[in-house]
């Protein structure tokens, strides 16, 4: 979206980082969750699954 001055600028960037900071909020409730249903250190860590989320984040997975 183009803006007019820096005050659109600036409220738009906050309107999205309100956004971020909730859907931050609800990941982590899910990775919490997430925990609940893990037996085992390597659960905890689920390597393959960090390297998975790495790879789609970086476009190549
Ligand atoms: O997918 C899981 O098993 C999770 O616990 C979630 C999550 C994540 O933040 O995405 C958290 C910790 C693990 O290292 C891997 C992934």
């Amino acid at each position: 979206m183009k803006c007019n001055n820096l005050e659109e600028v600036r409220e738009n960037i906050d309107s999205i980082d309100d956004k971020i900071i909730k859907l931050i909020a609800q990941r982590s409730d899910y990775v919490k969750q997430a925990a609940y249903f893990k037996k085992s250190k390597t659960d905890v860590k689920a390597a393959d699954r960090v390297e998975k989320i790495i790879k789609k984040v970086r476009g190549k997975g």
